[in-house]
């Protein structure tokens, strides 16, 4: 292995100089989970020279949650911007410049995505050429957008994706010059982006096939509040609706979006946010999980091949507390995987991962906006719910199934104090008295019964 010395004036020289020098620990992905993770390596002391993170961006890893946050501020609300939100500040942590890494003796290759993997070999190739043998291996290659076909004008000019920074540089920029936008679908993506639509007082429709928005987490009743709330603001909600093709303008540009039942709806921007594909390639050869997709992997976050890990929202891992193998593609569980492997691969404490899901989100948070919203979710959406509260600003969903346990939680404009609650329910999900529950007259007192109960 080459010394901390010699590997940071490697840094600096011609590319052929990287190659097949070996390298004791390799990241593949510089994402959210490659910055904590990164962390995690400088806290053990295990960084310096010996660490080596490859990522397609040509920036060091960020909270991504921040690019339909922040970011899409309008110009006069001051936007969130790089190098402001480096991980791991999204969690009270330190902010990892790319001079951070320089200081640590962490190679980082930026704009190089690893083309191909020989796990025999223990070899990665890049796109520019650079052959890097590692050591071990983790891949923390997120997801990428799904994107609609490019035959019904889903690559056209004005239809963006937004996945990394500069997909938001770019949608700023047409943020700037729209006027009427479309929204295609109704889930986290869709409804982060209508809420800043409104910032900037853009004409904005959301179009999606569910009969509700949110449908994977909200109930009807729950996904009601939040659509009456949007259409305040002036958005406009096509539902059940599937999109035939976006036709271009004479400018070359997206001009609409034709529905399959013939109706037209006039757009000069589109933004698509219809999920999220784990970035698997070109690593399937490490043991790709049917079900769920993503790499599978064990309660240690490592693959069937000795050596190599996978972290992050490309994982799919023993959920412990529901018994299935899930894929989480969110921030928190991000955050969490790249400490717990970093941390049972350098100390070799066998300790297996016991996730408890958390999501949120956070809109309308511009100044002057006439409402925030913020909610958080803890737990597992299965069972008969009970919602507490009319959403002025409270609202409270709990998941409750057919033992009476306590599954699931949700709460919209929560104080500190009750938002941590919600893990300890979710965590140990008591026995709750349901017609207590049904008939609290608060959001307060629904979450004293649920309290009590535990
Ligand atoms: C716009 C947006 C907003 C979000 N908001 C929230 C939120 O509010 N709350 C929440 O809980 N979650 C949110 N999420 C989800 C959260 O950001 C992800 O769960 C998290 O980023 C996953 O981290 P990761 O490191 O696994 O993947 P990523 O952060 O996506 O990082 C993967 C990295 O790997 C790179 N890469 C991929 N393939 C290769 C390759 N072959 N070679 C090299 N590099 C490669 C990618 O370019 C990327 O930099 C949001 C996601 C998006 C897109
Ligand atoms: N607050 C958060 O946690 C947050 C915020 C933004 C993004 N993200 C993550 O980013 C990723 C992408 O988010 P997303 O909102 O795109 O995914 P999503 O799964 O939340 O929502 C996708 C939505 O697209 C719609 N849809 C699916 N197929 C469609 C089709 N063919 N045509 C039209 N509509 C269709 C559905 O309405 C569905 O709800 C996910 O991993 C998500 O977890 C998370
Ligand atoms: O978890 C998060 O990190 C970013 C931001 O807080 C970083 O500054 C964001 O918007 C989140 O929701």
């Amino acid at each position: 292995l080459a010394s901390a010395a010699t590997r940071r004036r490697n840094c600096s020289v011609a590319a052929a100089v990287f190659d097949n020098q070996n390298r004791e620990y390799v990241i593949v992905g510089g994402g959210n989970a490659a910055g904590y993770a990164a962390r995690t390596f400088v806290e053990h002391g295990m960084a310096d020279g010996r660490l080596c993170i490859v990522s397609k961006e040509a920036v060091p890893p960020y909270e991504r949650p921040a690019l339909t946050k922040g970011y899409l501020f309008p110009p006069e609300k001051k936007p969130a911007r790089l190098p402001g939100f480096h991980t791991c500040v999204g969690s009270g942590g330190q902010r990892q410049t790319a001079e951070w890494y320089k200081e640590n003796g962490i190679e980082v290759l930026y704009e190089d995505p690893v083309e191909a993997f020989d796990g025999k070999t223990q070899t990665l190739k890049t796109s520019s050429g650079k052959i890097l043998k590692y050591g071990s291996l983790i891949i923390s290659t997120g997801c990428a957008a799904a994107r609609l076909p490019e035959k019904i004008g889903g690559d056209l000019p004005g239809v963006h994706y937004i996945r990394d920074v500069a997909d938001a540089d770019s949608l700023v920029s047409s943020l700037g010059k729209a006027k009427k936008i479309v929204v295609i679908g109704g889930g986290y993506i869709g409804m982060e982006v209508a809420a800043a639509a409104c910032g900037w007082n853009l004409d904005t429709t959301i179009i999606f096939p569910e009969d509700h928005i949110m449908p994977r987490l909200f109930t009807p009743s729950l996904a009601k509040k939040y659509e009456e709330l949007y259409e305040q603001n002036g958005v406009k909600f096509v539902k059940g609706a599937l999109i035939d093709k976006l036709d271009a303008g004479s400018d070359g540009r997206v001009s609409s979006a034709i529905l399959k039942d013939g109706s037209v709806v006039e757009a000069d921007t589109v933004i698509v946010g219809i999920g999220a594909k784990p970035s698997v390639s070109p690593f399937e050869a490490v043991g790709v999980n049917i079900e769920v997709g993503g790499i599978e992997v064990d309660s240690m976050f490592r693959t069937s091949i000795p050596s190599i890990f996978a972290i992050g929202d490309v994982a799919a891992f023993p959920l412990k507390m529901y018994d299935r193998i899930a894929r989480v593609e969110h921030v928190d569980h991000a955050r969490k995987s790249a400490q717990h492997c970093i941390e049972t691969l350098l100390t070799s404490q066998a300790k297996a991962y016991d996730y408890l899901p958390y999501f949120y989100s956070r809109v309308f948070e511009y100044e002057g906006s006439s409402r925030k919203i913020w909610w958080q979710f803890y737990g597992d959406n299965v069972g008969e719910t009970i919602e507490v509260g009319n959403f002025d600003p409270k609202i409270a969903t709990f998941w409750i199934d057919s033992d009476s346990r306590l599954k699931g939680v949700f709460l919209e404009s929560g104080t500190p104090e009750e938002f941590s609650l919600l893990p300890k329910l979710a965590r140990s999900q008591p026995i709750v008295d349901k017609a207590k529950l049904k008939s609290a007259t608060s959001v307060e007192d629904a979450l004293e019964i649920a309290r009590s109960s535990l």
